[in-house]
C-alpha cells in the first residue's frame, strides 16, 4: 500500500482514480490546485505524487521545482494528454519519475505506479538497469557511434555526451566506463536536474556535520564515491555558476572540499557528462563557464535522435516487446501491419523512452500473440498523418485532401477501428472508405 497524492482539477476522474486506487489498497489523498498542494508536500510524507500536466494554477513541472528545491525525492508520475508528450519527455530531465498519457489506462496504471514504488531510489542517484535490456543498433549512424565509443572509452578524457531527451545518454556513459581501465571501480551517476541548488554541492563534494541548518552527521560526497571510477553529470547545464566553479577545481586540481571542512581530498575520477542543450547557448547567455565547458569537453559524442536512426527502429521495437513480454508476463510474437506502420512513421520526440513505454503500453493491452493498432494511442495516428500532410496551405486541392485525410483518422478512432461504423458516420459507403484510406496511406 501507498500513500498517494493526486493533484488533478478535473474533479470527476479525480474521484473515479480515488476510488480505483483506494480499492488497489492504496491510501490517497487529493488537491484541485498546485498552491494548497504545497501545503499538504510539507505537511506530510507521501510515497508517490499522481500530478495532471495542465492545471488551473500552473503545470505539473512546478511541483517538480518545488520538491526539488525542498529536497524531497518522491516519485512523481505526470499524467499528461498526447498533445503534452513533447513537453512531458522534459519532466524526466527534472526528475519525475515517469508519465501516463490520458485517456489513462487502468492496467498502465497500475504498472507506472507499481515500478515507480519498487524503483523507490532517491531521484538524483540513478538506478542500475541490467546490461542485457540494451542493444546497440546496426545502422550506419549506430556503428559510427560505437567506433566513437570504443575510441575513447580507454582513455581518461572528459566526455560530454548530447543528445535529445530519452537518446541513451546514460547508457552511453555507463558503456564508455565499462570499457575503460576503470570497469571495476564505481560508476556513479547524479541527475543534476533533480537537485536543488542548495544541495547540489554537498551532494557532489560532501559536507562536515554542521556546515549548514540539516547536516547533523558528516557525508560523503559523490565526487569521493566515485574514486577510482567515473562520475556521470547528467543535465550538467542545470548546475548553479557556484556549483561550477567547484566543480572546475575539483577536476583542475584533482582534490575536493567538503562543504564546512577545511581539509582537502585527493580524488581520481573521470569525469561524463550529458546534456540536451547544446551548453555553447548556456555560454553565450552567460549560465555556463566557458572554461568548465573546455575542461569537459575534451571528446563530444553525439547521440542521434531515433527518428534519424533508419533501420534501428525496428530493432529497438522487437526488443522492447521482448523485454515487456519478459516484464508483464504476455507472449505478443507479432505487430500487425497497421500497428507496424504508425510505430515506424512516427517521429518520437521522446526517443528510445517514449518508444519503450509505448511498446510497454502496447503489450499490456494485447493479451493474444498479435498486438493490433488499437493498443497503441489513438493521437499517435492523428500525429503521424498531421506529419505527413502534403502540400502547402495556399494549395485548395491539398488543404481539402488534409482535412479529408484528419477527419477520417478521427472517425476511425471514434468509431474504434469499426470500418463499417466510421463509412456509416462519414457517410459515405465502405468501398469508398477502402478507397480513401489506401490513397490517403492511412493504416
Ligand atoms: N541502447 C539501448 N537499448 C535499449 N534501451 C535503451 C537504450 N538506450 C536507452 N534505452 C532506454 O531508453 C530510456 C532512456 O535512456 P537514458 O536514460 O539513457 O536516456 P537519456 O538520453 O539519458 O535521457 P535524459 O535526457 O532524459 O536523461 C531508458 O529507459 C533506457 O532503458
Amino acid at each position: 500500500m501507498a500513500k498517494i497524492l493526486i493533484i488533478e482539477d478535473d474533479t470527476t476522474f479525480a474521484q473515479l482514480l480515488e476510488g480505483f486506487l483506494t480499492k488497489h489498497g492504496h491510501e490517497i489523498s487529493l488537491a484541485t490546485h498546485i498552491k494548497p498542494s504545497f501545503k499538504l508536500i510539507e505537511n506530510e510524507t507521501f510515497d508517490l505524487f499522481l500530478i495532471d500536466y495542465r492545471l488551473p494554477d500552473g503545470i505539473g513541472f512546478d511541483v517538480i521545482t518545488h520538491n526539488r528545491n525542498l529536497g524531497i525525492s518522491t516519485p512523481i508520475i505526470i499524467m499528461t494528454s498526447f498533445n503534452d508528450v513533447r513537453t512531458a519527455v522534459k519532466s524526466m530531465q527534472m526528475g519525475a519519475f515517469d508519465y501516463i498519457t490520458k485517456p489513462v489506462n487502468p492496467d498502465e496504471l497500475l504498472m507506472v505506479i507499481k515500478n515507480s514504488l519498487t524503483k523507490k531510489e532517491p531521484n538524483n542517484v540513478k538506478t542500475e538497469v541490467p546490461e542485457a535490456d540494451f542493444i546497440k543498433g546496426k545502422s550506419a549512424i549506430a556503428d559510427r557511434l560505437y567506433e566513437h565509443i570504443d575510441l575513447v572509452a580507454p582513455t581518461d578524457m572528459s566526455v560530454i555526451i548530447q543528445g535529445e531527451s530519452g537518446t541513451g545518454k546514460e547508457f552511453a556513459a555507463r558503456t564508455l566506463h565499462q570499457q575503460s581501465k576503470r570497469a571495476g571501480k564505481p560508476f556513479v551517476a547524479i541527475d543534476c536536474g533533480a537537485l536543488s541548488k542548495d544541495l547540489a554541492a554537498s551532494e557532489l563534494f560532501g559536507h562536515v556535520k554542521g556546515a549548514f541548518t540539516g547536516a547533523l552527521n558528516d557525508k560523503k560526497g559523490q565526487f569521493e564515491a566515485a574514486n577510482g571510477g567515473t562520475l556521470f553529470l547528467d543535465e550538467v547545464g542545470n548546475l548553479s555558476y557556484e556549483v561550477q566553479i567547484k566543480l572546475l577545481r575539483a577536476l583542475q586540481e584533482r582534490v575536493i572540499q567538503p562543504l564546512g571542512s577545511t581539509k582537502h581530498v585527493a580524488v581520481d575520477v573521470r569525469i561524463i557528462t550529458a546534456t540536451n542543450d547544446d551548453l555553447l547557448n548556456s555560454i553565450a547567455g552567460g549560465e555556463f563557464r566557458e572554461d568548465l565547458y573546455h575542461r569537459l569537453n575534451e571528446f563530444k559524442i553525439q547521440l542521434p535522435p531515433l527518428r534519424n536512426r533508419g533501420s534501428d527502429l525496428e530493432l529497438f521495437i522487437n526488443h522492447f516487446v521482448q523485454l515487456s513480454n519478459r516484464d508483464l508476463d504476455r507472449n505478443v510474437k507479432s505487430i500487425s501491419a497497421e500497428a507496424k506502420s504508425l510505430l515506424l512513421n512516427y517521429d518520437w520526440p521522446g526517443n528510445l523512452r517514449e518508444l519503450s513505454n509505448v511498446i510497454k503500453r502496447m503489450v499490456l493491452l494485447t493479451p493474444g500473440e498479435v498486438a493490433q493498432v488499437n493498443a497503441l494511442p489513438d493521437e499517435m495516428m492523428i500525429s503521424v498523418n498531421q506529419q505527413t500532410m502534403p502540400g502547402s496551405s495556399s494549395d485548395l486541392k491539398a488543404a481539402t485532401e488534409q482535412n479529408e485525410k484528419t477527419l477520417i483518422t478521427e472517425t476511425l478512432i471514434k468509431a474504434k477501428h469499426n470500418k463499417s461504423k466510421a463509412a456509416k458516420m462519414l457517410n459515405i459507403d465502405r468501398k469508398t472508405l477502402y478507397s480513401k484510406m489506401e490513397r490517403y496511406g492511412i493504416a
